[in-house]
């Protein structure tokens, strides 16, 4: 589809363990799904047409030195769709799209993955907002909770990276201020080269426009102080 002035193309993927869906969102014409033109067994043509197998043209080759930037974002309800102040998740989703969108030639990924509120899902994490009312931080509302500070994984992400191309050796640039992202995405094992990390804004003009900002301060103190984010 187009948006901002360029193709994006949406790929859906099903994770069979949980059957999560995830999400990448590809910028520029480059970055495709390899596994989708693969035949599944008993499908019909009209099976492929639906699925967007049949219509998809691979990826072009992209001749530039740079890598292709990478965001890998973990669904926030609060944040992106009700505006939650205290939070900047919706603010670094239209970023990381900004980021890409303003390259010289856009080549990059949003991959979206739901793992809602670190790992929780959205009813605990609404649970953890109660417990900051009475003034825990996220860390703290989360162990009460009895979960970790972050129960999130990344295999999935490595997953679609693989299956978009990006694990060989042109390597990837990461878009993130999180250290465990990071580790989990371009350790060893994973095969995927980062080669840079780009610090991905965390307070841009909107958040700190929001009438509470106060909050997404606090938000980003505990992330900083207690998460060893890069901020
Ligand atoms: N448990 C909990 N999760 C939250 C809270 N606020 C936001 N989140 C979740 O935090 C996660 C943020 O994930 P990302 O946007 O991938 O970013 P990040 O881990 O902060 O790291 P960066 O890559 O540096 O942005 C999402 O899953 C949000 O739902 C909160 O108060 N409690």
């Amino acid at each position: 589809m187009g948006t901002l002035g360029l193709n994006i193309f949406l790929h859906l993927y099903r994770d069979q363990r949980d059957q999560k869906e995830h999400l990448a969102i590809t910028f520029g014409d480059f970055i495709r799904s390899r596994s989708i033109q693969t035949e599944q067994p008993g499908e019909t043509i009209k099976d492929r047409i639906l699925r967007g197998a049949d219509g998809l043209q691979a990826g072009k080759p992209f001749n530039a030195k740079v890598a292709p930037l990478v965001r890998v974002h973990s669904e926030c309800f609060t944040g992106e769709v009700t505006w939650s102040a205290r939070c900047d998740c919706g603010d670094q989703l239209q970023e990381a799209a900004r980021i890409i969108h303003r390259e010289p030639v856009p080549h990059g990924v949003i991959i979206y993955l739901r793992q809602e509120g670190r790992g929780i899902g959205l009813e605990q994490k609404l649970k953890a907002y109660n417990l900051q009312d009475l003034g825990f931080d996220t860390v703290e509302a989360n162990e009460i909770l009895g979960f970790p500070a972050d129960a999130r994984e990344y295999g999935a992400a490595v997953e679609i990276l693989h299956d978009l191309g990006l694990a060989g050796e042109n390597g990837i640039r990461l878009l993130t201020n999180n250290p465990e992202k990071l580790r989990a995405i371009g350790g060893s094992g994973t095969g995927i080269i980062i080669r840079e990390v780009v610090s991905i804004a965390s307070l841009t003009e909107s958040s700190l426009r929001k009438k509470h900002s106060s909050e997404v301060y606090s938000y980003l103190r505990t992330k900083s102080v207690k998460m060893g984010y890069i901020l």
